[in-house]
Parts: C-alpha cells; sequence; structure tokens
C-alpha cells in the first residue's frame, strides 16, 4: 500500500455517520464530538454512552440495523459494526458513491485512519502508524504528551491574534516573517517550558506596541 498523505478535516456542519454502537463505535464517536459535525449513529444495540449523548441532543441515535438510505447525504462514514460483511458492503458503496470511510475492521480498504491525537488548543500532533500498531501509535501519543507543555497551545493562541495584526500592519512578507522570527525560537520555547508565562507576555507585548509605531 502506498504511504497516507496526512491531512486535518474541517468536519463542522458536515454528516458522519457511524454504523454500529459498541466499545469501538463509542470511541470514534467520542473523538468526533468537539469538531462540530453531526453525528448520526445506527445500531440496535448502543453502549451506555452513547445512548446518554443520544439524550443529550449531541448526536442522533438509531436504534435499528443499518439501511443502505442512511447513507444519504453523508460527508464520512465509519462502519464500526462487528459484522465483517456488512462492513465491507458499506465500504463498496461508499466507493461507488464517494464517501469517505473508515472500516473498523479491515485498513485495507479504508479511505483514511484515525490517528492518535495530542491536541495543545489548536497546536495538535496526529499519529499514526499506517495501521501497522494501533496500540505503538497509543505509545507514543503518551510520551509526546509529557513532551508538549499546556503552554504551548496557550502560546500557539496568542501567536494567532499576532498573526492577524502583523498581515493588517506590515505589508512586507520579509519584515512580517521577521516579527515571527522573533516569537517563536528556542528562547521562547525555554521560557514556555519554564512557565514563565509573564516574561512571554512581555515579549509579545514590546512586539505588538513596535507594531503600533
Ligand atoms: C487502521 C485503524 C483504523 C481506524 O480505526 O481508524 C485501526 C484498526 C484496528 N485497530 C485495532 C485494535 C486496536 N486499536 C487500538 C486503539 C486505537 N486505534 C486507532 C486507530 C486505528 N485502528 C487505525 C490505524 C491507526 C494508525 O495509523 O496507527 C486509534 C489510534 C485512534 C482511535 O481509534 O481513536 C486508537 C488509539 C487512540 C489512543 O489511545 O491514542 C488498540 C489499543 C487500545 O484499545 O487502546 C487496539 C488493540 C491493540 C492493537 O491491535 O494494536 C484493530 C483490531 C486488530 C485485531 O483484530 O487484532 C484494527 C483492525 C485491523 O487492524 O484489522
Ligand atoms: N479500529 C479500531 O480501533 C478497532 C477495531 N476493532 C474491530 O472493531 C469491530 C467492532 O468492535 P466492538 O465495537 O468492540 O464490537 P461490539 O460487539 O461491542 O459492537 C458491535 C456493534 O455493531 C452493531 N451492529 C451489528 N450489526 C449491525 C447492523 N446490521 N447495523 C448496525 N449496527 C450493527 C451491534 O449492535 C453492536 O453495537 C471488531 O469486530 C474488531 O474487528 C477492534 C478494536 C479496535
Amino acid at each position: 500500500m502506498a504511504h497516507l498523505f496526512p491531512a486535518f478535516i474541517n468536519l463542522e456542519g458536515k454528516n458522519c455517520l457511524i454504523i454500529g454502537g459498541g466499545k469501538v463505535a463509542e470511541r470514534k464517536v467520542a473523538n468526533l464530538l468537539a469538531y462540530g459535525t453531526n453525528i448520526k449513529v445506527v445500531s440496535p444495540k448502543v453502549t451506555e454512552n452513547i445512548k446518554e449523548w443520544g439524550e443529550k441532543g449531541l448526536i442522533t441515535v438509531n436504534l435499528r440495523a443499518f439501511d443502505d438510505r442512511d447513507l444519504d447525504g453523508i460527508f464520512m462514514v465509519f462502519a464500526a459494526t462487528n459484522d465483517s460483511d456488512l462492513n465491507r458492503r458499506v465500504a463498496r458503496i461508499c466507493r461507488m458513491k464517494g464517501i469517505l470511510l473508515n472500516a473498523v475492521d479491515d485498513p485495507v480498504n479504508c479511505d483514511f485512519y484515525v490517528p492518535s491525537v495530542v491536541r495543545r488548543d489548536s497546536l495538535v500532533v496526529a499519529i499514526s502508524t499506517e495501521g501497522k500498531s494501533p496500540l505503538f501509535a497509543r505509545k507514543m501519543r503518551e510520551e509526546l504528551e509529557g513532551l508538549i507543555p499546556e503552554a504551548y497551545g496557550w502560546y500557539v493562541d496568542l501567536l494567532g491574534e499576532v498573526r492577524e495584526k502583523a498581515k493588517a500592519k506590515i505589508n512586507d512578507i520579509n519584515e512580517r516573517e521577521a516579527l515571527f522570527h522573533k516569537l517563536v525560537n528556542d528562547e521562547i520555547l525555554g521560557l514556555l517550558r519554564k512557565g514563565e508565562w509573564e516574561k512571554v507576555k512581555e515579549r509579545v507585548e514590546e512586539c505588538i506596541s513596535s507594531l503600533q509605531d
């Protein structure tokens, strides 16, 4: 198999279907909850958590077997039943219809895999082993979690604000780049790792005020 192309997908307002309601389906749903996507689960039986998310109105739950019409208007599908024939049939229909598919028991027929993720606000590290060892992906996540402080996420948000201001005030791209180099370097990352948020804020404020001159 060719290597997989890593990408980040905007799921806001899109329709996602999860077929199956067991442990694996629950993990996929839990993962999706934060992304503003319309989540529909179809399964005769569902876990307690899936049931609860349905009752809270966070997702739609249909307690019945999958029907082909469930795929109408769907952007992304997780075939997460314990019936491999059904998961394969769903994969075939999705291929025909051009719907993005993840079949939890059939890596070869997936359009995409779900990675292990370390998130610090908008700073995201996604890990894949291209299906070779999900457990290894999880282990890597646990290792990286210890290396990436919360402060990095906070700082990336702040840099986002500076970036907007810089785009509005500095026309020259080289000048903008010079500003970002002042704000993203080993010294600043060191301060963030030591938890010296105040010092970092001062640096940023100096840079912003130089913009206003
Ligand atoms: C291809 C892929 C498709 C997909 O699901 O997207 C896939 C497939 C399969 N996983 C299986 C088993 C396990 N999966 C996990 C865990 C995770 N699996 C995830 C992703 C992926 N799993 C995709 C590839 C990701 C990559 O590129 O590496 C993670 C990262 C994301 C998530 O699911 O949210 C999440 C960790 C999240 C975290 O903790 O950070 C564990 C460990 C555990 O439960 O903790 C086990 C048991 C141990 C083991 O097998 O390693 C089996 C059954 C194998 C069998 O029958 O023996 C299949 C099917 C097969 O391989 O045939
Ligand atoms: N990709 C991954 O991360 C992993 C994948 N797996 C694979 O995932 C599969 C599912 O595992 P679990 O969730 O633990 O199984 P499970 O037995 O807990 O759940 C299966 C679910 O499928 C539903 N289902 C069965 N027939 C259906 C139909 N016709 N229409 C709709 N829903 C239907 C059942 O009601 C049940 O909710 C396993 O067969 C295994 O091969 C297992 C571990 C991790």
